[in-house]
């Protein structure tokens, strides 16, 4: 028996975040293994025109949760999906909710947060240091609440290069940003933001290192522990291999390149690519929400959730076998054949996105255009670079994340729950994770057939041939033009052909002579 899985049964849980890509995984998680479990308290906005109700539904009956269904027919039942909006006061909760939370919560996963890169620091703080510290004050007031865990990021300190499971300080406290906020005007916040993230890359990694400081500052006498994830992909085992909902992280470049759109990138083939699959990291949160509540560690303890030091895959490897994937399971209306050409030369890297990627797009349009139809290549690949040019940083350097508390848990748990709450990567095998992984993308987010691979892989011998077209066109007419201005042109491709014209004499000479 699970004594994870045994410590979740009759307990009342609060998720925030619930309706992203961890969120989804860990409530499928813990219905699938813990089916007798009290409630799981839902915070949900409205989006897209649906109700909370709306967006429930569509969750439970995705393909990632048919195995719940099984185990837990009544799932529908347990979920208590609240109206909550985590950027307004009090998060916008009824009374009566509020009361219910309250009283009733036993363990908190907090998930939420803003994941883009290029938030606005108001935005960014709002959602990942305040929300977390109104959060924290919610959690002080609940009677009956066990464990706090706060999801935050690996890379929340990826100003440094070895970063250990500690909560290191930022210059400028966070209860003075969250003031700063709300008095600043938005064109004195932007004018500031360079100068407060410093040497971080973006406002994402910034507000999750204040959130990281909130929590240690507003912890009180509650349980909390801290998990800081690398770079979140697809599931590698469970429900089963593949799924992924976004675009986030690998997914949306893997798209890009299967599609043709992308075909190089500034990285360094040798970085480590702290790649780490979704279920691996919901297995870690489950454990640290058991130990956190059972043992009741002295301090707050940080769980790096990586795969860098026990497992490592670099950039290179994982082009590689994306590429080999496209081979076989190709995506349908490519606009080019993928390729997968990584380099960590500025200038290589320019000269490949101005030949490689925008002069395509340019041609492609003109071709629109003169087809009578709208042209919309180039702003799709200024786009597309755009978002390429913010997941550079993570793409040409590596990190070292020390892993102490980890693996203490690893050896906390029995033979049994090292099993069902599995999050030792060491058995990860990149090859089949990342051939999942892609066919995952294919599958759950293009929503294409696999019946349509062979069409896909005839429109792909289609372009192979356009392309030699072309290539040769274009030899020619560059040749043409340079032997209509250049003597020297002139001379060498004289040479080529009486070169080829005597090779030819004299080999139809020597088959003449040995017969
Ligand atoms: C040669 C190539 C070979 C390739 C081989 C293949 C694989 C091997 C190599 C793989 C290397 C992987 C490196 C990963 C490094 C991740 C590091 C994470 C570290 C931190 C981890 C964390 O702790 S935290 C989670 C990470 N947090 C994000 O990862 C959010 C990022 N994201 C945004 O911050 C916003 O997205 C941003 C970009 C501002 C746009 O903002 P924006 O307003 O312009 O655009 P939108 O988001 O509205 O999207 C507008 C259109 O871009 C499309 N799109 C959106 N994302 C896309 C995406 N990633 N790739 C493509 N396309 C994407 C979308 O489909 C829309 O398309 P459409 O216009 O047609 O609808
Ligand atoms: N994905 C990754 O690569 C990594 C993620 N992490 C961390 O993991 C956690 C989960 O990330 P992930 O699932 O990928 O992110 P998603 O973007 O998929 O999910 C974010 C969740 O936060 C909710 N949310 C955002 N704003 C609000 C709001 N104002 N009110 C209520 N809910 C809100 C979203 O709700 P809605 O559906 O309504 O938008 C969604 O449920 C985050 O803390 C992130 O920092 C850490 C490392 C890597």
């Amino acid at each position: 028996m699970s004594m994870i899985a045994a410590f979740y049964g009759g307990k009342s849980i609060l998720i925030t975040g619930a309706t992203g890509f961890m969120g989804k995984v860990l409530m499928e998680k813990l219905f699938r293994t813990s089916p007798d479990l009290k409630v799981v308290y839902i915070l949900v906005r409205t989006k897209a025109g649906q109700t909370t109700q709306q967006r429930v539904f569509q969750i439970l009956n995705s393909k990632l949760f048919e195995k719940v269904k099984e185990v837990c027919p009544n799932v529908h039942e347990k979920i208590r999906a609240i109206y909550a909006d985590l950027n307004q006061n009090d998060f916008a909760i009824s009374k009566e909710d509020m009361q219910e939370l309250l009283s009733c919560t036993n363990i908190i996963f907090h998930c939420a947060a803003t994941v883009r890169f290029d938030d606005p620091l108001r935005h960014a703080v709002q959602l990942n240091v305040t929300a977390t510290q109104q959060l924290l004050l919610m959690a002080s007031q609940m009677p009956k609440l066990e464990a706090f865990i706060h999801i935050s990021t690996a890379f929340s300190n990826c100003n440094l290069k070895h970063i250990d499971e500690v909560i290191y300080p930022c210059p400028v406290e966070p209860k003075k940003i969250i003031d700063s906020m709300e008095w600043l005007d938005d064109a004195i916040i932007d004018e500031i933001t360079p100068k407060l993230i410093g040497d971080r890359p973006n406002t994402y990694t910034y507000t999750k290192a204040l959130g990281e400081m909130v929590v240690q500052q507003e912890s009180g006498n509650l349980n909390i522990a801290i998990i800081r994830p690398s770079i979140v992909g697809a599931t590698w085992q469970e429900p089963f291999p593949g799924w992924v909902d976004n675009l986030n992280g690998p997914s949306g470049l893997i798209i890009a390149a299967g599609k043709g759109f992308l075909r190089s990138i500034r990285a360094t083939p040798m970085a480590v690519a702290d790649l780490i699959p979704v279920d691996t990291v919901v297995n870690l949160t489950l454990a640290v929400g058991w130990y956190t509540a059972v043992h009741r560690p002295k301090s707050t303890l940080i769980y790096h959730c990586t795969s860098g030091n026990f497992n490592p895959c670099n950039w290179g490897k994982m082009g590689f076998q994306v590429l080999a994937t496209f081979e076989k399971v190709p995506f349908e209306k490519a606009f080019r054949r993928p390729n997968a050409d990584f380099t960590s030369n500025i200038i290589t890297s320019q000269y490949w996105n101005a030949v490689s990627h925008r002069a395509p797009a340019i041609i492609y349009d003109f071709y629109l255009r003169l087809t009578g139809r709208k042209p919309r290549m180039t702003k799709l690949m200024n786009r597309l670079l755009r978002t390429v040019s913010m997941l550079e940083y993570f793409v040409n350097r590596s990190w070292e994340w020390s892993t102490y508390n980890t693996e203490m848990l690893m050896s906390e748990l029995s033979p049994e729950d090292q099993r069902v709450f599995n999050f030792d990567v060491r058995q990860l095998n990149w090859l089949e994770y990342i051939e999942n992984y892609v066919l995952g993308v294919k599958k759950y987010l293009l929503k294409e057939d696999m019946a349509g691979i062979p069409e896909a892989k005839q429109h792909l011998r289609r372009l192979r041939n356009i392309h030699y077209l072309f290539n040769t066109a274009l030899f020619l007419i560059a040749w043409r033009l340079l032997i209509a201005r250049s003597q020297m042109a002139r001379n060498v491709w004289f040479f080529i052909v009486s070169f080829c014209y005597k090779f030819l004499s004299y080999f139809r000479a020597s088959s003449t002579l040995k017969v």
